[in-house]
């Protein structure tokens, strides 16, 4: 994956400390002061977080190796903020609860079939980190192990014991990881079992994840956001929308119910696949997937666009991006941000053609500084 589209690493494999000690409400102001500094207007309060602990139905962590009476031995943690070390650690007060006992076996089982976490320096162990999701709908796992070899001894053991002990546990996933990379997954991955996938369902339309590709890590305000995303855009059923950076299609199929027809632009080939299967699987004809980089994309479209509906990674939006948006000139664009410095960036390139008339943000990430934000924008 040569561009960093890829949030992994800002969301998933840190140890951030920062808000732990911060009560709830006040941790909600800061962020809504953040907003107000940001934007220097009106906005809507901030949307609460339904579960402000244990909302992370996606969580990763990080092989280490300790010394255990003069033996190295696998440990699983975090990597503290700011360096590249690991403080091992099982349990994290925002994941969720199945998902750290699913953790807890996996390292028993990686210290009972003596495998080490890869250590760059002395060439010994592959276990590099550990993924597991999880579907809110149905309550099925996903456990990827993330290894800097192909070969990956005892893994069906591993299994074995795994899904006896957690039947929750639908499918689990070998990446291998050969090169020195920030991202937890690279390309490569083998099925160890299962179907390599799970099932999620937002209202009546069913959402396959597949290992590599991108969906909301925290369901419950997942619901809220696409609410508020559909409630800003007012779709109208003679409408052409586009959702740039469309993920597994989310928010391309929900919006399929209200307009005419939906264009879904993503650049990675696992969400791309997952949200062709998804369209497929839930029948959807007005729907149409386009893989490439937004930037490419959206310069060769000729159709009328009535609605943007855009949600770029933490870096936003490119310039060339927004030149052809503003050639485009759709009446709405309802921007979704996991980053409101970046969205507040963009938005000044917008802003000699649209109003801002709506500024709505999420606590999505509680007890971590990060803020999700809705803008709306519209066409002078
Ligand atoms: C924050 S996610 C949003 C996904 C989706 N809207 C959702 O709610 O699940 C951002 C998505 O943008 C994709 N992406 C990042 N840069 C891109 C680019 N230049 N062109 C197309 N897609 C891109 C990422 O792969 C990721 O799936």
């Amino acid at each position: 994956m040569s561009k960093d589209y890829n949030d992994d690493i800002a969301f998933d494999t840190l140890d951030t400390t920062a808000f732990e000690q911060m009560p709830y409400k006040e941790q909600l102001q800061v962020k809504e002061k953040y907003i107000k500094s940001l934007f220097n207007r009106e906005f809507l309060p901030i949307v609460p977080n339904p579960v402000p602990r244990g909302y992370r139905h996606k969580a990763v962590l990080s092989a280490t190796n300790v010394n255990v009476n003069n033996n190295q031995q696998i440990r699983l943690g975090l990597f503290i903020e700011g360096t590249t070390k690991i403080k091992p650690k099982l349990g994290h007060f925002l994941h969720d609860k199945e998902i750290d006992l699913v953790f807890e076996t996996v390292e028993k089982l990686l210290i009972k079939y003596k495998h080490k976490a890869y250590a760059k320096n002395y060439r010994q162990g592959i276990i590099k980190h550990v993924m597991i999701r999880k579907s809110f709908k149905t309550g099925d796992l996903m456990v990827i192990f993330s290894t800097q070899l192909n070969n990956f001894p005892n893994h069906k053991k591993i299994v074995n014991e795994l899904i006896a002990l957690h039947p929750n546990v639908k499918t689990v996933i070998q990446n291998i990881h050969k090169k020195d990379s920030k991202f937890v997954l690279l390309e490569e991955q083998r099925i160890l079992y299962g179907k390599g996938f799970i099932i999620d369902s937002i209202g009546d339309i069913d959402f396959k994840i597949s290992a590599n590709a991108f969906y909301q890590i925290n369901p419950m305000q997942m619901f809220n956001l696409y609410d508020k995303v559909f409630e800003f855009a007012g779709i109208e059923k003679t409408d052409v929308v586009i959702d740039a950076y469309s993920g597994i299609g989310t928010i391309t199929l929900l919006a399929s119910k209200y307009a005419k027809k939906v264009y879904g632009l993503e650049i990675n080939p696992a969400s791309h696949k997952d949200a062709i299967d998804n369209k497929r699987m839930n029948q959807i004809t007005n729907a149409e997937f386009i893989l490439g980089d937004v930037e490419h994309t959206l310069e060769n479209f000729t159709d009328k666009v009535d609605t943007l509906i855009m949600d770029p990674a933490r870096d936003g939006a490119s310039l060339k991006f927004i030149q052809t948006v503003l050639k485009l000139k759709p009446k709405k664009i309802v921007y979704v941000s996991c980053n409101p410095d970046t969205q507040e960036r963009d938005y000044k390139q917008l802003r000699n053609f649209y109003n801002l008339t709506k500024i709505l943000p999420f606590d999505m990430f509680s007890y971590t500084p990060h803020v999700e934000n809705i803008v709306l924008l519209e066409l002078k």
